[in-house]
């Protein structure tokens, strides 16, 4: 059931994100996709959480700031970011594949955190939500010609932590607790939470 005051445009994903464009669609409301190409630094003494949440952040206002330049500024803006942090130690995106290795090789046999914060932002009222959550992953041990072959698949060069629990990277994956979708990406529960801020109620 859609909102009555609710218009095509009011949804705005501001991610290049393929898995969190369709873990939006879950909500089963309409969404237009801007990706946000962000500076992703941040400072050395940001907590894991101040990351996340910041990027979202980051990544809301930025294409929030685009769409006030078309006249656009009811329609809530929603950012995300994701990381892996194992024992205080940040990995995003691996640079290329020793990166991925190196990743992989210090995950594995361990249990790590994947931390992702999202932003919805809407400029008319100046409101703005951000949130975190975090889920414990714990990988299986894995051998170097495990952890090569898993490269060659190609999968781990655009995620934190250098795998996709969601793909290939399942069969790497021991337990996890929490939620599944904040691996992914997205946890859309949590979204759907910040979204009945904006008085908009999903099932
Ligand atoms: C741990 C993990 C991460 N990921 C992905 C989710 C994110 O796309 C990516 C982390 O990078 P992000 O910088 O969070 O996102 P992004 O650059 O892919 O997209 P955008 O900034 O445009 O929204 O890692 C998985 O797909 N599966 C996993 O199991």
């Amino acid at each position: 059931m859609v909102n009555a005051d609710f218009d095509s445009h009011t949804l705005v994903l501001a991610s290049a994100s393929p898995r969190r464009q369709e873990l939006i669609a879950l909500l089963g409301l309409p969404v237009r996709i801007i990706p946000s190409n962000v500076d992703e630094n941040t400072p050395d003494d940001w907590s894991p959480a101040g990351i996340v949440e910041g990027l979202s952040l980051r990544k809301a206002l930025a294409v929030q700031a685009e769409l006030e330049l078309t006249g656009d500024r009811s329609s809530i803006v929603v950012g995300s970011d994701t990381i892996v942090v194992l024992n205080s130690k940040v990995m995003g995106k691996p640079t290329d594949e020793q990166d991925a290795f190196r990743m992989l090789r210090e995950l594995a046999g361990r249990t790590h955190q994947v931390y992702t914060g999202v932003t919805c932002a809407r400029l008319s009222d100046g409101r703005t939500s951000t949130a975190h959550r975090i889920t414990e992953v714990t990988m299986r041990n894995l051998s170097d010609e495990q952890i090569s072959r898993y490269i060659a698949t190609g999968e781990p060069m655009d995620k934190a932590g250098a795998y996709g629990i969601q793909e290939v990277g399942s069969l790497l994956v021991d337990s996890i607790e929490g939620c599944y979708f904040n691996v992914v990406g997205l946890p859309v529960s949590l979204l759907a939470v910040q979204l009945e801020q904006f008085g908009i109620t999903v099932p």
